[in-house]
């Protein structure tokens, strides 16, 4: 990848715009660093909120930056506080899409107006962020959007304007939010997706209200999607290789260039200062680390949520009772936010009762994790950056789909993949401890361990042979949109 590196004299100059929430800076954070790593100068901008959580938890310097790497804020319209939590994201998408152009043209004003950094080229936006589009196209600059859904869950997010037209959203009435319904209404009308049910859908489909600021968002979103000069997506071409074409007909270009973890791996040493830039909002315990070190292969069960998603209080302890009746070891990394409204605290019997084979944290390097030899199985929510990192470290899992992509990607985890199983919405602890027991120990997790294997092995192969699909389809992308087009 080395190969094209552009020098100083013609240094192009990105703009890198996440989505503000973890499980969107993270990616965008490797395509950032990727961008670095390959000559171009950088800014990154957070919401000021955002940037204000990550020099409480990561330290007043945290954002210094490199002369070449660069972080700006612009405000995210919501009203001001300092909690250290993920925001309301119903609020927060509503907010961006109506409040963020002009801080954004201003920005891009004042960093054009300056005289020490080299105009702006290119924009990278996540596909959440699309007011950008419009700053690209007065500037007369590429914009590349980053959709950080699965390819399957971003397909269905682009004909979520069908189930409007064909009546099936919003729901006629609240009767119809069943089980039995989401369970038993056939989706037989996105393309190169077979056998799927109204469940597998993107949760925001399940409204009943027209105005409902989601799915609202999501068809805006998608709509504005065409403009873009190009489209990359997390994940790689064995995986999800028919959906990214089917998507050709009705975008621009979409190119999968996942999974970006493993691209930057391999070209980002991780004690370079660029390395060593963290996006995590919350302070990882490391020690969990030095716990899986004393662990035997494959022993222990890794649990986590993610960065948005809240369990009740009755959830909390299901789960809890269910993973101690397992009798396996586990890390399970608690949020501080993780139960809505309320301090998330388990119970002190069960902290009795599994100390000798558990660990809890609030904050973990969960790619680090994943790849440790002692992971033998992960219950998630099925985020799709843990999906990826999971699958790319040859764990499976089992699927406790919240909300949003995580329906779909917990569908194509379980039936096409064959990477997981899923658990009710409507959480047992004795279905807790029969799924876990089966993943660790069972016929069907150790098959889906050697599928989960398989994965890894193709997911490197996209992303460490210079020949590999995402190493091939970031090179076009840089070659081609970012630094070729004016
Ligand atoms: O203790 C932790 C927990 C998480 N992470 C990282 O945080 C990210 C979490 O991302 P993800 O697994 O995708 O979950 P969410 O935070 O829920 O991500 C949001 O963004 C994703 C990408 O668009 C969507 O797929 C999800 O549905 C959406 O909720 C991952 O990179 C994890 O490695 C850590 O480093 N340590």
């Amino acid at each position: 990848m080395g190969s094209q590196i552009v020098h100083n004299s013609q240094k192009p100059h990105v703009v890198c715009v996440p989505y503000p929430a973890q499980g969107h800076i993270n990616p965008m954070m490797k395509v950032a660093k990727l961008l670095h790593a390959r000559g171009f100068h950088v800014t990154f901008v957070n919401t000021v909120y955002n940037h204000n959580r990550f020099l409480r938890s990561r330290g007043s310097n945290a954002l210094e930056g490199l002369p070449s790497f660069r972080f700006e804020s612009i405000p995210d319209g919501l009203p001001e506080t300092d909690m250290d939590a993920t925001q309301d994201i119903t609020a927060l998408c509503e907010s961006t899409m109506k409040n963020c152009l002009a801080p954004f043209r201003e920005l891009l004003q004042q960093i054009n107006a300056g005289d020490n950094v080299p105009p702006v080229s290119c924009i990278v936006s996540d596909g959440c962020m699309s007011f950008t589009l419009d700053v690209a196209e007065e500037l007369g600059v590429p914009e590349v959007l980053f959709w950080t859904t699965s390819g399957c869950a971003f397909l269905a997010y682009l004909h979520f304007y069908l189930f409007i037209e064909k009546g099936l959203s919003p729901l006629k009435d609240e009767s119809y939010l069943t089980k039995e319904y989401l369970d038993d209404t056939v989706i037989d009308f996105i393309p190169t997706m077979k056998n799927l049910k109204l469940k597998d859908i993107p949760s925001f489909i399940r409204t009943t209200n027209p105005d409902d600021v989601m799915i609202n968002f999501a068809l805006h979103e998608t709509e504005r999607a065409k403009r873009a000069s190009a489209i990359i997506l997390n994940t790689f071409d064995d995986l999800e290789h028919d959906v990214v074409q089917t998507m050709q007909s009705i975008l621009p270009p979409v190119y999968s260039v996942g999974p970006l973890h493993l691209l930057a791996n391999r070209e980002i040493e991780e004690g370079s200062e660029i390395g060593m830039m963290s996006s995590n909002l919350w302070k990882e315990e490391m020690e969990c680390l030095d716990w899986l070190d004393t662990k035997t292969k494959n022993s222990v069960i890794y649990i986590n949520f993610g960065s948005i998603t809240v369990l009740s209080v009755k959830q909390l302890v299901e789960f809890a009772w269910g993973l101690a009746g397992s009798g396996k070891e586990f890390l399970w990394v608690i949020r501080p936010d993780l139960v809505a409204g309320e301090e998330a605290v388990v119970p002190p019997e069960f902290l009795t009762e599994t100390k000798d084979r558990s660990m809890l944290a609030s904050w973990c390097p969960q790619e680090k994790v994943l790849s440790h030899p002692a992971i033998g199985g992960f219950l998630t929510h099925c985020g799709w950056n843990s999906i990826l990192e999971s699958l790319s470290s040859g764990v499976p899992m089992v699927c406790w789909p919240f909300f949003a992509d995580q329906q779909m990607n917990c569908k194509f985890c379980c039936d096409e993949w064959d990477v997981g199983i899923e658990i009710g919405g409507d959480v047992k602890r004795e279905e807790v401890e029969t799924v876990v027991r089966e993943l660790m120990d069972g016929e069907k997790g150790k098959k889906m361990r050697q599928k989960a294997v398989e994965w890894r092995r193709l997911a490197r192969g996209a992303t460490e042979h210079k020949l590999g699909s995402s190493v091939v389809n970031f090179e076009t992308v840089i070659s081609k949109y970012l630094v070729g087009q004016k």
